[in-house]
């Protein structure tokens, strides 16, 4: 894949519900290999924007390519690349991780040798491999979103597409979480996620969207922003003055 083919490509994308745009006109290019953070208030869109890229919901009007796909030649296609985890993401409590994985691995027809390698390899990245021969409605809330991480990374996708992954993690879990994704990013992946943690965003994000009433109000990374909007010591106040205004 040529390095210089963004990741994401949404080019003037409108979404209507009941005759009110949730989205609007939004345009919006993440590189390969970018940690991507979409900050916005409650109801800005952002969930509806990341279903969009997966073909949970489809755009009005405008397009959407995906490492030089267009969506609107095949989802199948396009959803190849890409983990998608939920805010809320479904496991199935009676199952073990190891069970789990392998649920996943027949969705995605991953070859049983391989899926039983990569299966191990990601729940040991994870911290969840001591924990194999205990069901999922034993775990906390950290090692739920853990698991669904684990089994979406499990088709070795090239984009990690997160809304709200660090929400309701305890210290040490949002730690680990942290860690991985900026592990991820070295190895080249991009990821783009929504959250509302913003000094978290500030530490980690390369680039930052803003989204408001559906509409992108500003974009660039943290010094960017900082650059054209005044010097802010932090995210919050800055997010605050964009969304406020
Ligand atoms: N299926 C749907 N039908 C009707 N309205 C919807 C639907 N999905 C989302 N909306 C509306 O679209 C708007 C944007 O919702 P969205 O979930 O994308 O916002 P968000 O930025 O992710 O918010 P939050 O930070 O609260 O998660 C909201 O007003 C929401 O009620």
């Amino acid at each position: 894949m040529d390095p210089s083919t963004d990741a994401v490509r949404i080019r003037n994308v409108t979404k209507i519900f009941a005759g009110i745009p949730v989205v609007e006109d939004l345009s919006l290019d993440i590189p390969q290999g970018c940690l991507y953070v979409l900050l916005g208030p409650n109801g800005a869109g952002k969930t509806t924007t990341l279903r969009m890229l997966v073909g949970l919901t489809h755009p009005d009007t405008g397009t959407i390519n995906i490492l030089g796909q267009d969506v609107a030649d095949g989802y199948a296609r396009t959803n190849a690349h890409i983990a998608y985890l939920p805010d809320e993401p479904l496991l199935y409590d009676l199952l073990k991780p190891v069970e789990y994985m392998d649920f996943v691995a027949g969705l995605w027809s991953i070859e049983p040798t391989v899926a039983k390698r990569r299966s191990e390899e990601l729940l040991q990245q994870f911290n969840l491999w001591e924990h194999r021969g205990k069901l999922v409605k034993s775990f906390s809330r950290g090692m739920r979103q853990k698991l669904s991480f684990a089994g979406a990374m499990l088709h070795d996708p090239k984009i990690l597409i997160l809304d709200e992954p660090l929400t309701g993690l305890d210290a040490i879990a949002a730690k680990q979480m942290k860690d991985i994704l900026q592990d991820l990013v070295k190895q080249g992946i991009t990821i783009i996620l929504t959250t509302h943690i913003l000094d978290v965003a500030e530490r980690i994000a390369d680039r930052i969207g803003i989204i408001s009433r559906g509409k992108l109000v500003e974009e660039g990374s943290f010094a960017e922003l900082k650059q054209k909007l005044g010097n802010f010591d932090n995210l919050e106040n800055l997010f605050i003055r964009v969304v406020g205004a």
